[in-house]
């Protein structure tokens, strides 16, 4: 029996969305861009890169034909050298929302319809009710920030008041989101889950799609560092997702690093949550090697996102691309006859674009494994084709939204 592998590769767009403008995104390109920028070396960085971008084993999936089909231009050395070695395309986001629920949910095959509430860009941001019954509900001195604000930024900003006071640290963006950073040591990271739960059941009636736990360490002197125990809390997807349906089928499921908190943990299956690009690609090889016939992994590698597009830092973005490229044959290698894996993206993180936050774009579709015929897949109307070509793969009858290209 068949298995499949979905690899996100979290903000990895590749430009080229019709409705980019509608965000202010118009132009945003963050696979493009890196490619430009490292073709005219504003992607060296001594001890970590140098030269044009290098994904060889991606280039060979086709990531430069899904480019140049999203945006009308070939990116610099992604241009195909040899004989193609897999399926390629670009899909289209129909949801409202440029976040990470909003592109997994539709990969899944529930796009986002409705619209997220959002916190404005104001100071304080949060509604006086929601942070006056935080605060009450959670007995805390007060909350810091209280603003849009970048996630590192914040924590420099406001750390040392943070652990004089043990007020909490509530930030936002332009996505859906409520971020309470807290130092794991002097806060306690079991106090900010807690916290975050309270937020959770509070940002409700405001139709906020994540709670974000931030916990971090370090003193003023050494400076504040996050750690990897951030905890995502989403609400469920609003329908079944291809996740509940192979659940409902009695088929293996293994979920790698963010997927349980961006589907709530329902459907989840063995969730395996390893800190890092490279622990959670090492998890979902391995998920591989001990997957039964029929089984799917879902993989998120969020460290692009996190570490780099959000940071806006272009040799970071680049050398976590080229890692990941490095260790495609490690994938290849866990791969038995009839699995399928798909490498794509859940929304752009152009780091050369302005501010810190995520980029409206298309993103790329590359499709391969033993079976999978090569060439174009095309441009696919909803990321949903993705979660419909995954169960009729599996051989699983699909209810929900999207096509399948096979
Ligand atoms: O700046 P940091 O804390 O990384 O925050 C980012 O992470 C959130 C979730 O992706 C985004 O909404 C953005 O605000
Ligand atoms: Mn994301
Ligand atoms: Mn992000």
């Amino acid at each position: 029996m068949p298995r499949a592998l979905i690899i996100v590769l979290d903000s990895v767009g590749i430009g080229g969305a019709e409705d980019a403008d509608i965000y202010g995104d118009a132009g945003a390109d963050t696979v493009g861009h890196i490619a430009e920028a490292c073709a005219e070396g504003r992607g060296d960085q001594v001890g970590l890169r140098q030269g044009p971008l290098n994904l060889p084993h991606m280039t060979a999936f086709g990531l430069g034909l899904a480019c140049e089909a999203s945006t009308g231009r070939m990116p610099p050395n992604l241009a195909p050298k040899g004989p193609l070695k897999g399926a390629w395309g670009y899909g289209v986001e129909t949801s409202n929302g440029k976040d990470t629920p909003s592109g997994h949910w539709e990969i899944t095959g529930v796009p986002v319809t409705f619209d997220w509430g959002y916190f404005p860009d104001t100071v304080p941001s949060f509604p006086k009710e929601l942070t006056d019954a935080l605060i009450a509900r959670a007995n805390l001195p007060g909350i810091l920030a209280n603003k849009h604000a970048s996630g590192t930024v914040v924590i420099d900003d406001y750390g040392a008041e943070h652990v004089r006071t043990g007020k909490p640290i509530c930030y936002t963006s332009v996505d859906s989101v409520l971020q309470i950073a807290a130092h794991e040591e002097t806060f306690g990271l079991q106090r900010l889950y807690d916290l975050c739960k309270i937020a959770r059941e509070l940002c409700d009636p405001y139709n906020i799609g994540r709670v974000i736990a931030r916990p971090f360490v370090g003193t003023a002197e050494t400076g504040f560092k996050r750690t990897g125990n951030r905890k995502d809390f989403a609400v469920f997807p609003p329908a079944d997702t291809i996740l509940d349906t192979l659940q409902k089928a009695g088929r293996a499921i293994v979920t790698v690093g963010k997927i349980g908190d961006i589907f709530a943990h329902r459907s989840t299956g063995k969730e395996v949550k390893p800190s890092g690009n490279d622990a959670c690609l090492s998890a979902a090889i391995d998920a591989m090697k001990d997957l039964p016939d029929g089984g799917f992994v879902f993989a998120n590698l969020v460290d692009f996102d996190t570490e780099f597009g959000h940071r806006r830092d272009i040799p970071g973005y680049a050398a976590a691309l080229e890692a990941f490229d490095r260790r495609v044959p490690e994938i290849e290698a866990a791969l038995k006859p009839g699995d399928l894996v798909i490498i794509t993206a859940d929304h752009g993180n152009d780091p050369s674009w302005r501010g810190t936050d995520h980029t409206r774009e298309h993103t790329p579709i590359l499709a391969f494994g033993p079976g999978v015929k090569t060439g174009s897949v095309g441009r696919r109307e909803s990321f949903a084709d993705i979660g419909a070509s995954v169960l009729a793969h599996l051989k699983v009858p699909h209810p929900g939204k999207g096509t399948s290209w096979l």
